[in-house]
């Protein structure tokens, strides 16, 4: 595809903080339109966690960079592969969760992840999800959501999420750690977490999944008709 058919590739960007709900709610409006689901949240876990595999510290922005450009990623049928192996549940961790925010903060790191992000960018149309999607990934997205919810109410959603799945959880441990990871993916120097002037805000803590995911699907009708 030329760069003029590809920036006509209809992006719904969905920007916030952790546990906000964005992975849930980006999927499955990608699924109600038949878009592709960028998850861009797990290739900055893939980055820490190569990182720690290969003993390069995630304080080292020359050698992240250099890493990026070198790391073997595949999405495929909901699993992550790296190097070929599954690391789906790996970049998951709390670790991972803190080292992906730690690395995130070097800009020769992102600028290096950048046209791998963009390269998910494919006809019907692409649901992007992350903190920079509106403002540096896909800045021309036709849609842009900053989705949120009060601290609180993300930390219980987090904590529910770990309990279901018979993780040992504290609600409070979460909620420090989650004010942790929003302090410093919002005041990092570049790209940092925060609302496009152009996104649409949706606060979530009083609406269902289902409510969120129908009010994403107007606001995309809506500026599809534009
Ligand atoms: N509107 C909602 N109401 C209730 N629960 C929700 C809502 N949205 C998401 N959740 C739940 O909150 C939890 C966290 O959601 P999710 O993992 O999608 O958040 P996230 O923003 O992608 O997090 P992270 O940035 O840390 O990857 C999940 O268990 C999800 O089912
Ligand atoms: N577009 C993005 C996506 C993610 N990050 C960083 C900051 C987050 O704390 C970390 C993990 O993201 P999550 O999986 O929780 O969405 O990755 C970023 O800087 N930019």
């Amino acid at each position: 595809m030329t760069d003029m058919q590809t920036s006509a590739v209809p992006v719904i960007a969905i920007d916030g903080p952790s546990a906000s709900g964005k992975g849930t709610v980006a999927q499955r409006v990608a699924k109600a339109l038949g878009y592709h689901y960028l998850d861009s949240g797990a290739i900055y876990r893939i980055a820490a966690l190569a990182a720690l595999r290969r003993g390069i510290s995630w304080q080292d922005e020359a050698a992240l960079a250099k890493l990026a450009q070198e790391l073997d990623i595949c999405f495929l049928d909901d699993e992550i592969y790296l190097d070929g192996e599954i690391i789906t549940e790996a970049v998951r961790t709390e670790e991972i969760s803190r080292g992906a925010s730690e690395v995130a903060v070097h800009p020769a790191l992102r600028r290096a992840l950048l046209n791998l992000q963009q390269s998910f960018r494919k006809a019907p149309g692409l649901v992007a999800d992350g903190r920079d999607m509106a403002t540096v990934v896909f800045p021309d997205a036709q849609t842009k959501i900053f989705l949120t919810a009060s601290a609180e109410v993300r930390a219980e959603r987090r904590y529910k999420q770990l309990i279901e799945k018979g993780i040992h959880a504290n609600l409070a441990e979460i909620l420090q750690d989650l004010q942790t990871r929003d302090a410093r993916d919002s005041q990092r120097a570049v790209a940092p977490l925060q609302k496009s002037e152009s996104a649409r805000l949706l606060e979530t803590s009083d609406l269902s999944i289902d409510q969120a995911v129908e009010a994403i699907l107007d606001y995309s009708r809506a500026d599809a008709g534009k």
